[in-house]
């Protein structure tokens, strides 16, 4: 078997809240074991609260197991993130929390890179005509370089946070709810693109939804998470046709 690219390992990741002397623990994630292989998307399911965005988070080496080990490549994850900056990538519900209003598109697409501080990449032609292609490969008028993110539709910012996230060639990206604040319509084109996208630049992805159709529609296989926990894991197909969990069939029965 090929190494897994993000690997969890029996993570546990706990919360402590409440006021001092009053604290009570809360294990957000309990002995998760998930892999993603190379250039593959794992589809993560569940309903709210289940624990889904702090699993996103972990991978993204944001959420520090409280017990466990995450690999990315085969080796544990560094103590200092900024290590695997630009290898790994985020796409969130909301692309606003990625993009500064105040940042041209074609400044938010390129920033990774200046984030990244490779000289090759950084300023100069070589970096306009890198975000040109981007934005032309996310389906985007390379003439909305200029424009700010209040003068683009929200499915438009949602492609310009996917730019954004290719910029630095990532091997893996999170997507957490990446089409849900999005009309019906345009959620199917961008459950479109994150799929041409994926047979263009091969990445890896853990895609975050509690939308099971959206889901199926990108995901070569399915975690599904139910109170911290997951309980199932199988593929896309046999998931959507035998599921083997009670709590998936109760899933998928809602569906
Ligand atoms: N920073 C935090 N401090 C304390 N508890 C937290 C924190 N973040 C998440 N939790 C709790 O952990 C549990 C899992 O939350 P999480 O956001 O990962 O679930 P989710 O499946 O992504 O839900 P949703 O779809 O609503 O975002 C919830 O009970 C939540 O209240």
């Amino acid at each position: 078997m090929t190494t897994p690219l993000l690997e969890l390992d029996d993570v546990t990741v706990r919360f402590l809240s409440g006021p001092p002397f009053r604290r009570h623990a809360h294990d957000a994630m309990r002995h998760v074991s998930l892999a993603v292989a190379p250039g593959e998307t794992l589809g993560l399911v569940g309903e709210s609260g289940s624990g889904k965005t702090t699993t996103g988070m972990t991978a993204l080496g944001l959420r520090r197991p409280s017990a466990g080990t995450v690999r990315f490549g085969g080796m544990p994850f560094p103590k200092n993130r900024r290590r695997l900056t630009g290898r790994i990538q985020a796409v969130l519900q909301h692309p606003q929390w990625s993009l500064n209003p105040r940042m041209r598109v074609a400044h938010s697409v390129a920033e990774p890179l200046t984030i990244l501080g490779d000289p090759r990449d950084t300023g100069g032609t070589g970096t306009a005509g890198r975000v040109a292609r981007l934005l032309a490969d996310v389906g985007l008028d390379p003439g909305l370089a200029r424009r700010y993110p209040h003068e683009l539709s929200g499915g438009q910012r949602q492609r310009v946070s996917i730019a954004r996230a290719l910029i630095t060639r990532p091997e893996f990206i999170v997507f957490d709810e990446p089409v849900s604040a999005l009309d019906v319509s345009v959620q199917a084109q961008i459950l479109n693109l994150v799929r041409d996208l994926q047979a263009q630049f091969g990445f890896g992805a853990l895609f975050i939804s509690h939308d099971l159709a959206a889901v199926r529609y990108v995901a070569d296989r399915i975690a599904v998470m139910r109170n911290g926990e997951v309980v199932e894991t199988a593929g896309t197909d046999v998931f959507y046709s035998h599921p083997q969990h009670e709590y998936s069939r109760q899933l998928l029965e809602a569906l």
